[in-house]
């Protein structure tokens, strides 16, 4: 657990970066800063691992201020990856990964075999060990940069605008890597981002900063969506909040399914059931969901050629974000349901979905109710 007590830094030209700072950054889970730049999210981060030393306030290790460990005791417990990944150009990538370890006395050998298992775990192949780092895209020499910042098994992680670096694809591929990685290892987490997207995507909880480095709201990416402290923090997480917010919703077990039928593949189109409005799914030679069908455009067989593709196709467990997009971008107005191996589950309707969000934010809402009847 990393907490901040009431942390200032005053910059020598006078420069107030960080105001009274309190929060605490809970064991394994990820704590996003963000907020506008020059909000002191970087000062904030810096001054965990002591390469910025506060002003006035503590900041604690589970329980131990930073102020009275050694600086290299306190690089050792905490992981630290960069934009840009930040290599050592001259060293090859498995050197890289093992540089710290062995700053720390560790040997040469212990160090490559670990970098090599940790270069494994961020999704990269023994071939990339002896490569230099102007070899790798930009998304490999970040994974590279979290290898490194994992080799002495830190239980805390400082990751300073990790993603930035690269293109929207790799980044969104990078966050979905990461997300899986941390679910293995763990780790206490404290990021930097100015993306509010990429911090409601990796955040369990997200600190937004304002001028100054004062804390406008620490919530949930939920919460954050659903109740925005005031103006400034509702203006920064930005529009479509309502939208957004159903990503982090799931359908409850009243949501109805209908068994639309199928239409798979190569089937004869006299043996098809009407469909509903004339619409079918359909699906592959596995039973798995290709999109929707008009029976009008079926000749005497059912070919890929006549799939509508238009209808985004959403899984069982996905958030209600994902069932209503499904919804609202097919062609016959329902959206189609995949199990989780793959199969062709239903469809559900637009209604429907509706309901499902309003008895979702009426289950919301009872907590506090019961809470208000229990003061009462
Ligand atoms: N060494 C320094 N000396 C004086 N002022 C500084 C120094 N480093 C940063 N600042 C100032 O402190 C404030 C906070 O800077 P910081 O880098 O922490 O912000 P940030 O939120 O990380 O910004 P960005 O998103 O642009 O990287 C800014 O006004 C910045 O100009």
């Amino acid at each position: 657990m990393i907490v901040f007590d009431h942390v200032s830094k005053t910059y020598p030209d006078g420069t107030m970066a960080v105001e009274d700072l309190s929060f605490t950054a809970p064991n394994g889970k990820i704590t996003v800063l963000v907020g506008p730049s020059g909000c002191g999210k970087t000062t904030s981060m810096r001054m965990i691992n002591r390469l910025i030393d506060p002003t006035s306030g503590t900041i604690t290790l589970d329980g131990q201020p930073t102020a009275g460990i050694d600086k290299v005791e306190l690089r050792r417990k905490i992981g630290y990856v960069i934009q840009n990944a930040g290599l050592f150009p001259h060293r090859t990538v498995v050197d890289n990964v093992a540089a710290l370890p062995r700053l720390l006395g560790e040997r040469k050998q212990d160090a490559r075999d670990r970098a090599r298992q940790l270069l494994n775990l961020v999704g990269l192949d023994e071939s990339f060990a002896r490569k230099y780092p102007w070899q790798l895209s930009g998304g490999q020499q970040q994974r590279v940069g979290v290898a490194r910042a994992l080799a002495t098994d830190p239980p805390f992680l400082l990751m300073d605008e990790p993603f930035s670096a690269v293109d929207p694809i790799v980044r969104a591929q990078l966050q979905d890597e990461f997300l899986k990685l941390q679910e293995t290892i763990g780790k206490t987490i404290v990021m930097v981002t100015h993306d509010i997207d990429e911090a409601l995507i990796l955040g369990d909880q997200i600190a937004v900063l304002r001028q100054g480095g004062r804390l406008a709201q620490i919530a949930s990416p939920e919460e954050l969506l659903r109740a925005p402290a005031d103006r400034f923090v509702a203006d920064f997480v930005g529009t479509s909040r309502g939208y957004r917010s159903l990503g982090f919703i799931h359908a409850d077990e009243q949501l109805t399914v209908r068994h639309t039928p199928a239409a798979p593949l190569g089937s004869s189109a006299a043996a098809l059931p009407p469909g509903s409005d004339g619409w079918l799914v359909a699906v592959d030679e596995q039973a798995r969901p290709l999109g929707w069908i008009h029976r009008e455009r079926i000749g005497e067989v059912v070919t890929a050629e006549a799939v509508d593709h238009a209808g985004s196709i959403a899984a069982e467990d996905a958030p209600l974000r994902d069932l209503l997009d499904a919804a609202l971008s097919s062609p016959s107005g329902d959206g189609i349901v995949a199990g989780a191996d793959g199969g062709y589950l239903g469809t559900v309707g637009t209604s429907d979905i509706v309901a499902a969000i309003q008895r979702s934010k009426r289950g919301r809402a009872r907590p506090a109710d019961e809470e208000a009847g229990d003061r009462a």
